[in-house]
């Protein structure tokens, strides 16, 4: 954590639990990188909102919201047995998983936290309320460690002065503290690692350019922003030497389902034969998804790619667009998967296996 604070990177918390206003503080990554704003959360509808409409995002940070929001939802509940605050937890769990459904980590959060509940039982309902809420807050203190821990096995893979290319944002931000592909980076460059850090822009919701750029450009890390369509000139004009990507559900085969346009990155990697890491906590390995095409691709609006960042329509009118949120590498493309437990390698089935059994 230190190493964290010594390197001056944001040091954000994008979500948390402010016990005197009882809300969830979350940062809408919406207005990145040109406003700052904080947004107070009580109703799950708007705890809903923010997850649909992506002002929380990144599968770790999802997953620490619907913690909180899994608490916040019946903490005011006038149940006096555990059936009752049962029955209306179960509405609270379904209605939250219902606001994105590619992230695995919002349905092991709600899961664990569903898990917690259960186990307190024979508990008295102020006393389930409580054991929710150090739940939710033990969900956002372990992910802090789990990162830096996949920060630490990711550095063991790279060299000084090496070129990094990411997609997307799986950063501070994204998560509770360092990210999960971007952790090597911060630790690194408390070590004087001196890495050159690509950022694809990642269309359409631009999560490269507006929370990537910003969040490295704060920590002082030497990144630059590209287009999508450049990953292949900056590889083959020598200046990448690994690609890190973050990802939202890795099946039991090694197949990781991330943000759109990652498949393309890691084809491009593997011609160029440049290694292509994801990292990924277990919380974002489901091993009851036997394959990739198991997994279910958010589909987003039309406008996001006609208009949506731009002052006027940058397409025609009426134009028909086709807008997957997320698509699904193929193991074979991935050199490995690095989480807090170490790093897996193919064979996948096995060597995941192996890191939940550490
Ligand atoms: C550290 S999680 C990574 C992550 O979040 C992304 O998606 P979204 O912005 O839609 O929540 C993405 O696919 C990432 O790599």
């Amino acid at each position: 954590m230190e190493k964290f604070m010594e390197v001056g990177a944001t040091v954000i918390q994008s979500v948390r639990l402010d016990e005197e206003k009882d809300a969830l503080i979350i940062l809408d990554q919406t207005l990145l990188p040109n406003e700052k704003r904080f947004l107070e959360i009580k109703k799950m509808e708007d705890l809903w909102e923010a997850i649909h409409s992506l002002r929380v995002r990144g599968a770790p940070a999802i997953g620490i919201a619907a913690g909180y929001g899994a608490y916040l939802g019946i903490k005011d509940s006038a149940a006096t047995t555990f059936a009752d605050l049962y029955e209306e937890f179960k509405k609270v769990r379904d209605y939250l998983g219902s606001s994105r459904p590619t992230a695995v980590n919002l349905f092991w959060a709600l899961d664990r936290m569903e898990a917690r509940l259960k186990e307190e039982a024979d508990q008295s309902v102020e006393s389930i309320k409580d054991a929710l809420k150090s739940e939710a807050e033990k969900i956002r203190m372990e992910d802090e460690q789990v990162c830096e821990a996949i920060g630490n096995y990711a550095l063991s893979l790279l060299e000084p002065g090496w070129g990094i290319l990411t997609h997307c944002n799986a950063g501070t931000i994204a998560t509770a503290k360092y990210g999960t592909a971007l952790a090597p980076i911060y630790l690194g460059q408390a070590e004087g690692y001196d890495f050159k850090v690509y950022a694809d822009e990642t269309r359409p919701l631009l999560q490269g350019a507006r929370l990537t750029a910003w969040e490295l450009k704060e920590a002082g890390v030497d990144v630059t922003l590209i287009c999508d369509n450049m990953a292949s000139i900056v590889m083959k004009e020598g200046r990448i030497q690994a690609v890190l990507v973050g990802c939202d559900r890795v099946a039991a085969n090694g197949d990781a389902a991330n943000k759109i346009g990652t498949s393309g990155v890691a084809i491009m990697a593997k011609h160029y034969q440049i290694p292509f890491y994801v990292c990924a906590p277990l919380s974002t390995i489901d091993m009851t998804c036997s394959a990739g095409e198991k997994i279910h691709i958010e589909l987003r609006s039309e406008e996001e790619i006609t208009s949506k960042w731009y002052e006027k329509p940058m397409a025609p009118a009426g134009v028909k667009a086709y807008n997957p949120c997320f698509d699904v590498t193929d193991h074979e493309l991935i050199t490995a998967i690095i989480t807090e437990k170490g790093i897996a390698y193919p064979p996948y089935h096995e060597s995941l296996s192996t890191m939940f059994n550490k």
